[in-house]
C-alpha cells in the first residue's frame, strides 16, 4: 500500500501555524489546581466555557479534559493572555501544527511524488517549519506556479502560534479531595482565534488557478475552516468565507479528484453547523474523532445520541450517528478515528470492498503509530516502525461490540468496516496523530479506488 500512495500527488489547504508544545508534568497540573482553587475549577467546569478568555477558563477546559482524556481544542480570544502562558509554561518544541501543515510535512516525509500546500498566511518562521519538497502555488506574470514553500514567505504575513498541551495516561493529581487519574493520552490545543489570523480562504488572484492545481494531483485534503468568525470588523462574516471556500471546492473538483476534509472541533455551535452544512455535501470523504462526531450530531439535532457517545463510547451508538451523519449532509465516505478503533460508514454501492475498506484503515493507524513511535515520519522507512506496534488491548472485545451493532442496527443500505487501532502505550506526541490516521486513509482510499477503474 505504501508504494501505491506514494505514487500520488496531492494539494493541502488551508491551516498551518506553530505548536508550541508543553508535555505536561504532575507538578504543573496541580500548581495551576492550588492557585486557582479546586472549588472554583469545579464551578467553572459546570460552566463549561467554549472560549478562552481568562486563565481560569483554560484551567476548568484542562482539566476537564485531562479527566475525560479526550482530545480536546478551544479557541483562545484574547490576545493578552499571550503573556500569561507564556510566563506560566516552558515550552518543550515548536513544531508545525495545523491539519495542513502536518499533513504538508507527512506527506513530504513519506515522499509523495508532489505536495502542494496553501495557507494563506505564509510568514518566513512558518515557511521554514514545512519540509523540503513541498511546493507553494503563486502567481506570477499572470500564471501559475508552484515554488519551493521556503521560498514563498512573505513579509509582513502574520504569524499563527497555538499552544499544545500533551498528557498523559496515568498522571495523577487531586482536585480538592478528589484523585484524578488520566485514563488515556492526548493533547490539549488553545487554538488562536485572533481576527488577524482568522480568514481562511484561497486568495483572490490564485483561486481561477485551482482548476490547473486539480489537474496536477489525485485528490485534495481540505481543513481550516474551524479558524473562522462568525463576524469581522470589516462587515464580513462566516457566510462570505464559506461562500468562497465552496467556490474552490467547486473549481478543485472540475478535475475530477476526490477531496476530503479533515474536520477539527469547532466549539461555536453555529458555526459549526454553517461549516458541516456548507462543505460536507460538497466533498467526497469526511475524517473526524470521536468527540467531533458528537458534537456534528448534536447540531444536527441529535443531541441524545450525541450525549450518548459523549458518556458511553459505544460503537453501535457511533454507527448510528455516522449514517445518520453521511446520509443528512450525503457525501461518499465518512471516516471515524477512536482511541481502540478506525471505522469506514459509505454507501452499499462504494466500488470498494469491505476487505479493501479494512486495508486502507490499517494503512492509517500503522501510519499514526509510526508517528506516536517516534514523533515524526520523516522517510518512508518509518511506516516500518508502526507495523511492529500490536493492535491494541481491546481489539476482541471492539470486533465482539462490533458483531452485536451488526445484528442490531439496520446497515444493509452501508458499508461499515471497523478496525481496531495500533496503539502505542508511551507515545513521544499524540497531537496531529488524527490528521496522520486521515492522511494514510484518504490516500490509500484513492489509490484503490484507482486500481479498480483500471
Ligand atoms: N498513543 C497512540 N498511538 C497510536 N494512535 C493513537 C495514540 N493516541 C491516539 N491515537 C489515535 O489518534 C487519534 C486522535 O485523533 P485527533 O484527531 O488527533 O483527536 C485517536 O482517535 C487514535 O486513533
Ligand atoms: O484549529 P486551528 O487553530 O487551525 O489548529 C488546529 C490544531 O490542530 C492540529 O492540527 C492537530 O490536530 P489533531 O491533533 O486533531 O490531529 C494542531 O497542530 C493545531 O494546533
Ligand atoms: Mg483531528
Amino acid at each position: 500500500m505504501l508504494d501505491e500512495v506514494r505514487g500520488l500527488s496531492a494539494y493541502t489547504a488551508y491551516n498551518a501555524n506553530v505548536d508550541a508544545i508543553v508535555n505536561l508534568k504532575p507538578e504543573v497540573v496541580q500548581g495551576l489546581i492550588d492557585s486557582f482553587g479546586a472549588d472554583e475549577i469545579r464551578r467553572k467546569i459546570e460552566e463549561y466555557p467554549r472560549r478562552i478568555e481568562e486563565p481560569i477558563d483554560f484551567v476548568a477546559r484542562l482539566i476537564h479534559a485531562l479527566k475525560t482524556g479526550k482530545p480536546m481544542a478551544v479557541p483562545l480570544v484574547n490576545e493578552e493572555m499571550h503573556r500569561w502562558f507564556d510566563e506560566t509554561f516552558k515550552y518543550d518544541m515548536e513544531r508545525i501544527g495545523g491539519q495542513a501543515g502536518i499533513i504538508a510535512n507527512l506527506m513530504a516525509g513519506l515522499r509523495v511524488k508532489k505536495v502542494i500546500a496553501y495557507t494563506p498566511f505564509l510568514p518566513k518562521r512558518l515557511a521554514e517549519l514545512f519540509r523540503e519538497g513541498i511546493l507553494y502555488p503563486v502567481v506570477e506574470d499572470g500564471e501559475l506556479k508552484l515554488k519551493p514553500i521556503q521560498e514563498a514567505y512573505r513579509e509582513g504575513d502574520p504569524l499563527k502560534v497555538n499552544r499544545i498541551f500533551e498528557f498523559r495516561k496515568g498522571m495523577k493529581f487531586k482536585l480538592g479531595e478528589e484523585v484524578i487519574e488520566v485514563p488515556h493520552s492526548g493533547r490539549f490545543i488553545v487554538s488562536s482565534r485572533f481576527e488577524s489570523i482568522s480568514r481562511i480562504e484561497t486568495r483572490d488572484e490564485l483561486r481561477p488557478f485551482l482548476p490547473e492545481i486539480g489537474r496536477q494531483v489525485d485528490g485534495a485534503i481540505l481543513s481550516g475552516y474551524q479558524g473562522l468568525r462568525l463576524q469581522y470588523s470589516d462587515g464580513k462574516d462566516a457566510n462570505y468565507y464559506l461562500r468562497k471556500a465552496k467556490e474552490d471546492i467547486i473549481l478543485l473538483k472540475e478535475a475530477d479528484i476526490k477531496v476530503h476534509v479533515e474536520f477539527a472541533s469547532i466549539q461555536d455551535r453555529k458555526l459549526r453547523k454553517k461549516v458541516v452544512t456548507n462543505i460536507f455535501p460538497l466533498v467526497d470523504s469526511v475524517g473526524m474523532d470521536e468527540a467531533e462526531i458528537a458534537y456534528i450530531l448534536s447540531v444536527l439535532g441529535y443531541r441524545d445520541l450525541a450525549d450518548r457517545i459523549f458518556t458511553y463510547n459505544r460503537i453501535e451508538d457511533a454507527i448510528l450517528g455516522g449514517m445518520i451523519i453521511l446520509d443528512e449532509l450525503n457525501f461518499e465516505i465518512l471516516q471515524v478515528h477512536t482511541i481502540y478503533y478506525l471505522m469506514y460508514i459509505t454507501h452499499r454501492d462504494n466500488p470498494l470492498s469491505e476487505e479493501e475498506l479494512a486495508k486502507s484503515l490499517e494503512f492509517g493507524t500503522t501510519l499514526a503509530a509510526a508517528r506516536a513511535s517516534l514523533g515524526d515520519i520523516t522517510k518512508p522507512e518509518d511506516y516500518e516502525v508502526g507495523l511492529k506496534v500490536p493492535f491494541n488491548e481491546r481489539s476482541d472485545y471492539v470486533k465482539l461490540r462490533f458483531e452485536e451493532a451488526k445484528r442490531k442496527l439496520r446497515m444493509r443500505e452501508y458499508k461499515v468496516v471497523v478496525v481496531p487501532t495500533r496503539l502505542v502505550p508511551n507515545p513521544v506526541s499524540t497531537v496531529g496523530l488524527g490528521d496522520t490516521i486521515s492522511t494514510g486513509t484518504f490516500l490509500s482510499y484513492i489509490a484503490l479506488l484507482k486500481k479498480h477503474s483500471k
